[in-house]
């Protein structure tokens, strides 16, 4: 038995954290220095060098190779750039301190947001230690919600490129254009059309931020190596009339593009990626409704890919949910038992609709009994037969035979639902009143408000807290503080937001070799993640585990997803030995940040 933080070899490292272990400490190679072995199946037992085709300053300025003053003397002399760096040599904890301490200094969330992007834009790998280790502090600064400033700010804050674009200036021309990408081996691309970017609508090519940030995430949080993901905008255009008349917007100033003319464009790049990149796994990310549902029919039974604000959000509501049960004392088979109200029927809404409805029903209930327990809304009120007309057939799975337009307070009031999710991104709609006449139908009812960025929160977590006098399990899309009530009680609320399972999903489908995602790995991810909830969260309000353990949480789900693929036949790429220890196959494949020494390629 391993005695507390015991100091011991990389190897015996990987070997205790694929058993799960976490308490050691290792020695580390490449910096001659001990620092903490947090989980990381991840660290190699052997630092193997990265052969880089580059020499002398070419290394300095690609932030895939660059180290900046980590570079050591030796590594100096061998690429050719001695004397272009201060002479001390620092390592990557001096320089993530440093780091740390001008981005403490700042108190701007934005200009943290650009503190971040410019050291990932010079050196890859501090970026993605920083995230590893302080993943609490810096996911609300790459992704939700400052992210959304970002990307509303895209055109007038723009200084260096990352990813691809894609437009209709481009047809005919995409299969050449993947080549222009510098890295041979993507296994993610996250795309959006930038038709709705979080809740703040149509912004275009500006949407860029979002793949970015998601992929920062694929890497910290999902351990998927920084030259195997690809951010990309379909730039279709944008309705959005302040970007048409925008001097400094950079996307195509044209209005969206309908009809075959959309469709072809995305046809041709979902061709151009996979032509390139065969077993690439695709994200859609922010898609419109009016799209987001067509695009994953028409591409999700012959291509690896899923639509995140669909099945993504409904997998991470799952878990929440299961978890919230668990939290009022119930079983979590009780799920079907429930009465279910969505506000939002767009893609998030009706996504989380049908992975809560698949869920129930592998629980044991009847179709029709499961669909029973939804009353959706959406700004016209509930989803009813008499409005099916107007309704997707999305939807319409979910159109109740009464109360069609019935709104949302007075849905409440008539059918007492015991769990509330938000999904409209309206800001405030989940009122006083709402929230008071939940909290008198149910003793501790759940309270989801998803919609992002934090300002587009049907409630915060205060008011959620204050309004059901302390009596509702919270978890909102974006991240709020703790609260304490008038009484001293302190709430922690929990972030129910899909980056606890896109980034364990992705890497769970890549190192598998996947040929498809389907439902059950959706689900199985849910469970992966509730079964990660501890009876402590729960005890502190909690459904999902703390942030910090954002990895260990991807591991775990990426174990349940190959197995899966596996059960489904779907997995090309394990082998009879690796399915015998899949914890260690996943650890090992995952990209942990710091630095390999770089030898130069025409050497070797
Ligand atoms: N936490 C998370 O992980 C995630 C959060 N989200 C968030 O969810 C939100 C919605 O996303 P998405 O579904 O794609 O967006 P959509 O625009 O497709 O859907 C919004 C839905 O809300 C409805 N709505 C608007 N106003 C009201 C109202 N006053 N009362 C009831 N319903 C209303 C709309 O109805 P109508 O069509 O009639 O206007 C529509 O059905 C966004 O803020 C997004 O950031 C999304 C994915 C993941
Ligand atoms: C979280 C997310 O995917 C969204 O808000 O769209
Ligand atoms: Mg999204």
């Amino acid at each position: 038995m391993l005695a507390s933080k015991q100091i011991c070899t990389i190897r015996n490292c990987r070997l205790l954290a694929a058993a799960g272990r976490t308490n050691f400490r290792f020695l580390s190679t490449s910096d001659d220095v001990a620092v903490e072995g947090e989980w990381a199946g991840c660290k190699r037992s052997f630092m193997a060098p990265l052969r880089v085709a580059a020499r002398g300053a070419d290394i300095l300025y690609n932030p895939l190779y660059n180290k900046g003053t980590a570079f050591k003397s030796g590594e100096r002399d061998r690429l050719g750039f001695r004397g272009l760096l201060p002479s001390r040599a620092m390592n990557i904890h001096s320089q993530k301190a440093r780091f740390l301490l001008a981005l403490r200094a700042e108190t701007s969330a934005i200009k943290k947001n650009i503190m971040l992007e410019d050291l990932h834009d010079r050196n890859e790998t501090l970026y993605h230690r920083v995230l590893v280790d302080h993943i609490e502090e810096m996911a609300p600064l790459i992704y939700t919600p400052t992210v959304g400033q970002a990307c509303l700010e895209f055109g007038a804050r723009f200084r260096r490129p990352r990813g691809m674009y894609f437009s209709e200036e481009d047809r005919g021309h995409m299969a050449a254009m993947v080549y222009n990408w510098p890295h041979k081996d993507v296994h993610v691309i996250v795309v959006t059309d930038g038709s709705r970017i979080l809740g703040l609508g149509d912004l275009g090519a500006n949407g860029m931020g979002i793949p970015i940030g998601k992929l920062s995430l694929y890497c910290a949080a999902g351990g998927i190596a920084p030259h195997r993901v690809l951010p990309v905008v379909l730039d279709a255009g944008t309705d959005n009339k302040e970007l048409l008349n925008d001097e400094f917007y950079m996307g195509t100033q044209q209005p969206r593009l309908q009809g075959d003319r959309y469709w072809n464009l995305v046809d041709e790049f979902m061709q151009a990626v996979r032509f390139r990149w065969p077993n690439v796994l695709v994200q859609f990310e922010d898609f419109s409704s009016n799209v987001a549902q067509t695009l994953l029919d028409k591409y999700r039974d012959d291509h690896l890919c899923f639509n995140d604000d669909i099945q993504g959000t409904g997998a991470t509501a799952l878990a929440g949910l299961l978890s919230a049960l668990r939290a009022r004392g119930e079983k979590v088979t009780s799920l079907g038992d429930q009465r279910i109200v969505i506000a939002g029927a767009g893609s998030a809404g009706i996504g989380i609709g049908q992975v809560l409805k698949q869920a129930m029903m592998e629980q044991g209930k009847s179709e029709k009994e499961a669909t029973n327990t939804f009353f959706i809304c959406d700004h016209k009120g509930l989803l009813g037969k008499e409005r099916c007309h107007e309704l997707n057939p999305e939807q319409q799975e979910f159109a109740r035979d009464e109360d069609s337009g019935l709104p949302l307070l007075d849905v409440v009031k008539k059918y007492k639902p015991t769990i509330l999710l938000g999904v409209t991104a309206v800001g405030g709609l989940f009122t006083r009143e709402l929230i008071s006449e939940m909290s008198v139908n149910c003793e501790r009812p759940i309270i989801f408000p998803l919609s992002n960025p934090t300002a587009k929160a049907e409630c915060t977590a205060e008011q959620a807290y204050e309004w059901s006098h302390g009596r509702c399990i919270f978890a909102s899309g974006s991240p709020f503080d703790a609260v304490e009530m008038d009484d001293g009680r302190i709430f922690s609320p929990s972030q129910c937001n899909n980056m606890y399972v896109f980034p364990g999903l992705g890497l769970g489908a890549t190192v598998c070799g996947a040929t498809r995602v389907t439902d059950r790995m959706l689900f199985v991810a849910a469970e992966a993640l509730a079964t990660f909830v501890s009876e402590d969260d729960l005890k502190r309000g909690r459904v999902f585990p703390p942030i910090t353990s954002i990895r260990e949480v991807s591991h775990r789900i990426a174990v349940a997803v190959v197995k899966e693929a596996l059960r489904e036949n779907l997995a090309t790429r394990v082998r009879e030995k690796d399915a015998l220890d899949l914890d260690s196959f996943v650890a090992q494949k995952m990209y942990y940040p710091e630095y390999v020494p770089l030898v130069e390629k025409t050497f070797v």
